[in-house]
């Protein structure tokens, strides 16, 4: 179900009631890409708005500029019931996370008996019922500088900067919650930071993070530029003991909507 009302996801037209619903990007049926449970079936909701901007996120119309319709939870739970293949849910964005009803859909998928996935980008913490939360921390590498920013004007470098890590949240994730930590590879630079990241989160948790908990995963949202970073992704991986991930999806469908 593509979305292509250009709404703007901050815009709660006065005339608009958009308690109890979410703006949905799209949703569709596919194989899970990415992560430990890559090549499951799933149905993927994505939801539209993010509080970040990384220079190379393939969802553009999500976070650069947000397009989306708002439906109420029943309707999207309804939406996903009609692909009666699937037992797995993957809630994405965007940042689901910054919508409080995100919670709500979630409790209501699981309540129907859906293994639900989080993909988040780890700012926010949400309390819901989440099987897998697939947490995503973005490193320095995603700023949008004025040379990398898609707008060319560099406006978002600093508030991007400001909000991409939040350690507390980080551990309180990874305390509460089955999960792993995927990190978008640009450059063989990435490492230190890498490492650095997952040091702080062990030493301000008791959860243990294994380091088949950390993914390591290639930019790009192209088999062209994937040709160009997955094999960099996995010397690393094999370097530093973690684990390589795929983008399948991209693999098999190259950048298609709905995939
Ligand atoms: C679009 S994001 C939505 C969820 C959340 N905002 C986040 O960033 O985790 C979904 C996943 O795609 C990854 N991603 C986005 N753009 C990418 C790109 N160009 N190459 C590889 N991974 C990308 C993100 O890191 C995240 O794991
Ligand atoms: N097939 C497929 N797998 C995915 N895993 C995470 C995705 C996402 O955009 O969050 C994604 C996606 O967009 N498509
Ligand atoms: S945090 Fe996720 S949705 Fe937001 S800009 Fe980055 S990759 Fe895109
Ligand atoms: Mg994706």
């Amino acid at each position: 179900m593509p979305v292509n009302a250009d709404t703007d996801v901050d815009g709660n037209l006065d005339d608009v009631d958009t308690a109890g619903s979410l703006p949905i990007n799209e949703l569709f049926y596919s194989l899970q890409g990415e992560g430990k449970l890559a090549g499951v079936p799933s149905v993927f909701i994505r939801t539209s708005g993010c509080n970040l901007r990384c220079w190379y996120c393939d969802s553009y119309h999500t976070s650069w500029e947000p397009t989306h319709a708002w439906l109420d939870l029943e309707s999207v739970v309804d939406e996903v019931k009609d692909h009666d293949e699937a037992d797995h849910v993957v809630v994405t964005g965007g940042e689901p996370l910054i919508h409080d009803e995100t919670e709500e859909l979630l409790d209501r998928l699981s309540a129907a008996g859906y293994h639900t996935t989080v993909e988040t980008n780890g700012t926010i913490y949400p309390d819901a019922s989440i099987d897998l939360a697939s947490i995503s921390p973005k490193l320095a590498s995603s700023t949008p500088t004025p040379e990398k920013d898609p707008k060319e004007d560099g406006q978002w470098a600093g508030r991007h900067d400001e909000r991409r890590i939040d350690i507390d949240v980080l551990s309180q994730l990874v305390e509460d919650y089955e999960f792993q930590l995927k990190f978008v590879i640009t450059d063989r630079d990435d490492m230190p930071e890498i490492n650095q990241l997952v040091d702080r989160v062990r030493t301000s948790t008791d959860a243990v993070v294994r380091d088949s908990d950390v993914l390591l995963m290639p930019e790009g949202a192209t088999q062209e530029r994937l040709n160009e970073t997955r094999e960099l992704t996995a010397e690393m991986a094999l370097e530093h003991g973690y684990q390589y991930t795929p983008r399948l999806q991209v693999d098999l469908w190259n950048d298609a909507p709905g995939t």
